[in-house]
């Protein structure tokens, strides 16, 4: 209720007395009567807030009557729209335009939102503004007239100096546009702020890795350098978020540069992504066989399997004797390894057995079935045979293998082949990527045998890329030495932190990064000055 109303009662009073002392009226006992009456209601009128609850009503019936039901491509929308009008007063000249870019910015932050929202600038015949709200007509009436009163009176609080008249539709257009145009004709932007970043901010350095565009108002390419990938490489979002299809993005590139390409597909998505990739999975899979290996790489393989099962150091050192005695042997099985550990390892005392049955047990729980079928010495391939074998693109899809330890030892011990294969040969003129998914699952804090394989690998063009859905299970260390790092959506406030530190983000980047929305991500790249906003490109 406005104070202008209750100026009203001194004036009434004011102008009764007037009229009294003019002797114009008479003092009598009903005109008295109805001046208390009057000033009692304006008083109720003021105190219950009426004025208010009646505009509320009135627009509450207002929008209810502009409401339309349009079926396009058999789907039924409600629909509405407003002209937008500038509002005159003495303020001298109003950015509207302004004005209006903040409501829009803001409400499309709104993540909440169900209302889809439109605007029509038409240039004739004269030009002006519109703004439609639509949904699917799956959410029910009431919700999307709140949400449009809702929406209408948020603009017009951050925009205090546009009004949204409800219009009638023109229906008989592809999408239904309002008849009649608002004052204020919109020109903005919509991309241009979003997130808040400003393009001057980014400076794009050359690149020969396409990736997508930048998200400001620019939206320039931008990538990366593919000599950049031979330190490192780090995709980490939650999933869903497009750590896959931007690592195929890269993984595509590379391969078509001449890289060999080797995919360690964790949950087997790779198949649909690359099809042009050779395909390893559980009717084609590749069978190792880790022994004829120096005595460094038997005490690397005793780490492997010590570190997937969990073994004690006693446990541990039962396993290395029994892996070398069939080194000399030149012979590997499960099996093989399985009879020589109970028959040629001493067992003389009762702590000795107890060592050897539980190390036995262990072995047995992961070796039997397909265990004993993905490591062999009669058909498997060495870490030369593999190295030779894996060139051009090749994913490995390693999701049939159910046994969830069985896959990291089998997907640890592909990876150490390779890193072997690369310090042995030190062919320098091949140029290798690897692509490692779920990496928490292979460099936690405990396993030293890969990251010791990551620093020695330095000098040769191996790349690295290590993608995961939660950094903070992946060694920091590992972590630090990617220097290209891409950051999808990240929900956990655990994992935010550990990439902010990782990477010196700032308070505002950080907030961001549970923002951003499928195939979106933060990019830091050598060649770019700055860490940059990135909208990436769906793979082909
Ligand atoms: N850049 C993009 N543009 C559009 N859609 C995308 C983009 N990236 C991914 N998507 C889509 O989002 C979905 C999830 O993508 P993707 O599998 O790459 O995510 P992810 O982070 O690897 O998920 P997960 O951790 O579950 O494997 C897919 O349907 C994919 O097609």
């Amino acid at each position: 209720m406005n104070q202008k109303y209750l100026a009203f009662v001194p004036f009434i009073i004011g102008v009764y007395l007037l009229l009294i002392s003019l002797h114009l009226i008479k003092y009598n006992n009903f005109i008295i009567f109805i001046t208390i009456i009057f000033i009692a209601l304006l008083i109720l009128i003021y105190k219950l807030n009426l004025n208010n609850r009646i505009e509320k009503i009135m627009l509450k019936s207002v929008i209810t009557n502009s409401i339309y039901e349009i079926e396009i491509d058999n789907q039924k929308y409600y629909f509405i729209g407003f002209r937008i009008i500038g509002k005159e007063n003495n303020e001298g000249k109003i950015d509207y335009n302004s004005e209006l870019q903040l409501a829009i910015d803001t409400i499309r932050r709104n993540k909440e939102r169900h209302l889809k929202i439109a605007i029509v600038t038409l240039l004739d015949p004269s030009p002006g503004s519109a703004i439609i709200f639509y949904a699917k007509k799956d959410n029910d009436y009431e919700s999307f007239r709140n949400e449009t009163i809702l929406t209408k009176n948020m603009i017009e609080s951050i925009a205090p100096h546009i009004t949204l008249e409800p219009v009638e539709l023109k229906t008989d257009t592809v999408f239904p546009i309002p008849k009649l145009l608002g004052s204020v004709s919109y020109g903005g932007y919509v991309g241009q702020m979003k997130y808040d970043i400003k393009a001057n901010r980014v400076v794009i350095g050359e690149y020969d890795i396409e990736l997508g565009n930048i998200i400001d108002a620019t939206e320039l390419p931008v990538g990366i350098r593919s000599n950049d990938v031979f330190r490192h490489i780090g995709i980490f979002g939650s999933t869903g978020s497009g750590k896959s299809n931007t690592a195929a993005i890269i993984a595509d590139e590379l391969y078509k540069k001449g890289f060999d390409v080797i995919i360690l597909d964790w949950h087997g998505e790779y198949k649909n992504l690359l099809p042009k990739f050779n395909l390893y999975n559980n009717k084609n899979y590749l069978v190792l066989n880790p022994i004829n290996m120096d005595d460094l790489t038997t005490m690397d393989i005793t780490e492997l399997i010590g570190d997937v099962l969990e073994l004690t150091e006693p446990q541990k050192f039962i396993l290395y004797l029994g892996l070398e005695a069939l080194n000399q042997m030149k012979e590997f099985s499960f099996k093989s390894l399985l009879q020589i550990i109970s028959a040629n390892i001493p067992d003389n005392t009762y702590m000795q057995r107890d060592i050897k049955f539980a190390l036995i047990r262990k072995i047995i729980m992961i070796f039997s079935g397909l265990g004993e079928k993905l490591f062999s010495s009669e058909s498997g391939y060495t870490y030369l045979d593999l190295g030779e074998k894996l060139r051009g693109g090749n994913i490995i899809d390693l999701s049939f293998i159910r046994n969830i330890k069985l896959r990291k030892l089998y997907g640890l011990m592909i990876l150490k082949f390779l890193l072997e294969y690369v310090i042995e040969t030190k062919n320098r003129d091949r140029k290798i990527f690897i692509i490692i998914e779920e990496a928490q699952n292979y460099f936690s804090q405990v396993n030293t045998v890969i990251n010791r394989a990551l620093q020695e690998i330095r000098k040769f063009n191996v790349g690295l890329c290590i993608i995961s859905q939660s950094p903070s299970n992946v060694d920091q260390e590992v972590i630090k030495n990617t220097s290209i790092k891409i950051i999808h959506s990240i929900k956990s406030n655990v994992d935010k932190k550990v990439i902010a530190d990782s990477i010196s983000l700032e308070k505002e980047e950080i907030q961001i990064l549970d923002k951003l929305d499928v195939g979106e991500a933060l990019l830091v790249a050598p060649n770019l000055r700055k860490e940059t906003l990135i909208k990436v490109k769906k793979v082909a």
